[in-house]
């Protein structure tokens, strides 16, 4: 079958299936060739040797597993996939919970055969592609910001179209730059980003989609605002503050801040993120207008996410010590978030706004910290 015929049935394959995204496509993108070897045969045993409950549910990796976000999404599709459903990994030593809650395996998305291999010998159906070095950390380290987030990229895009996965890739208010309407800030619109991080991201999305036009690919991307979350730390962002201030003001009741009083970022509260995640993963394609979604649900500064937390918190002590580094992103990137097109489309809703994430984040830390003074 000529190459331009196959890869266009693929691509309407993939289009009009809805559900858990488990068919298998067949093309060999590294090779640009159609190896008959990749597809699914209906009559090799190996392939069909598998009990209904697991036919029923994607096999799930995710990659960068262990930071911020990994273990939280993890939990969340363990409960509704089943344990062994949904398989962890990164190219760190997990904690020892972390590691007796379910499949763990090391990989590193630079190594392109040791990933077809996870792939393959796990029969994975869906990827979660977490691995990245975030926009502080990026710019501290370009060399290798290039490497993890645009040649991992590569190698998981490649993956996932060989062998028919459905690809989830989390792109961030990042991905908009300078020239971007930022208040507030649509789907479509001017994106030149100033940070290794946000370049790595609008390339990320920018491929994806063409993965999906060219070859069928399921990809699925969600532009996330910055994550707060009680039980995970942040990885190195510009977005971190709004994670430490709970953590500090809770542990010594003082807080010195990185960035200006009157900085406006978008928001939101892990649980919100997460799930977001699993429903436009869900989603029937016929559903998804784009394959790139911005998602929001609040947007503040550190002046009134600050206030809020004194209305709990009185004695709360508060310094800025500005880092010029992320204020200077900070100042590059939305301050509220248009996402009406995920609101339209698959129903996106959040449900934590400014006073019950505080409400949440607080009770979190100061029960966790309670249990550690007792013991
Ligand atoms: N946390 C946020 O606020 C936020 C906001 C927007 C988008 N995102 C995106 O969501 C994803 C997950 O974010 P996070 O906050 O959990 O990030 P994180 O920095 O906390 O974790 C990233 C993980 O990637 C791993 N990693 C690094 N190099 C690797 C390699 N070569 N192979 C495999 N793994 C490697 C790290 O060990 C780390 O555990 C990222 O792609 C990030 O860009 C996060
Ligand atoms: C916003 C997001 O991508 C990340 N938390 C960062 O600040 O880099």
């Amino acid at each position: 079958m000529p190459v331009v015929r196959a890869l266009t049935k693929v691509a309407k394959q993939a289009l009009l299936t809805p559900g858990c995204g488990c068919q298998v496509s067949a093309v060999a993108v590294r090779h640009v060739s159609f190896s008959p070897r990749q597809v699914t045969n209906a009559s090799d045993a190996s392939f069909h040797s598998v009990s209904f409950s697991e036919t029923d549910h994607p096999k799930v990796l995710i990659t960068g597993g262990l930071g911020q976000l990994g273990v939280g999404l993890a939990k969340l599709l363990r409960k509704r996939f089943g344990k062994n459903n949904v398989i962890l990994s990164d190219i760190r030593k997990p904690p020892t919970h972390v590691f007796h809650s379910g499949p763990f395996i090391y990989s590193d998305i630079l190594d392109y055969k040791n990933l077809r291999e996870i792939v393959v010998n796990n029969r994975i159906t869906w990827l979660v592609h977490y691995s990245a070095l975030l926009s502080a950390v990026g710019e501290a380290n370009v060399a290798l910001a290039r490497a993890v987030n645009i040649t991992g990229l590569h190698n998981i895009l490649d993956i996932a179209a060989e062998h028919g996965l459905r690809l989830f890739v989390p792109s961030t208010i990042g991905a908009f730059g300078p020239t971007s309407p930022r208040n507030p800030t649509p789907d479509l619109c001017v994106q030149r980003p100033r940070t290794i991080y946000g370049v790595s991201k609008v390339h990320a999305e920018l491929m994806g989609e063409y993965y999906h036009h060219r070859y069928g690919l399921d990809f699925r991307c969600l532009r996330y605002p910055g994550i707060i979350s009680a039980d995970s730390q942040p990885g190195g962002g510009t977005t971190d503050y709004a994670v430490q201030i709970f953590h500090d003001a809770v542990k010594t009741g003082k807080f010195e801040c990185n960035l200006k009083p009157d900085t406006r970022l978008p928001m939101m509260y892990i649980d919100d993120c997460l799930r977001a995640t699993l429903e436009v993963m869900e989603a029937p394609a016929e559903t998804l207008s784009m394959r790139t979604y911005n998602i929001n649900a609040m947007s503040f500064t550190p002046d009134e996410l600050a206030q809020e937390v004194q209305k709990q918190l009185p004695d709360l002590q508060l310094a800025y010590k500005i880092d010029p580094v992320r204020q200077a992103i900070a100042d590059s990137w939305p301050m509220n978030f248009d996402d009406s097109n995920a609101r339209n489309d698959w129903r996106w809703k959040h449900d934590y706004d400014l006073p019950e994430l505080v409400q949440t984040m607080l009770n979190f830390i100061g029960s966790e910290s309670q249990v550690a003074q007792v013991s």
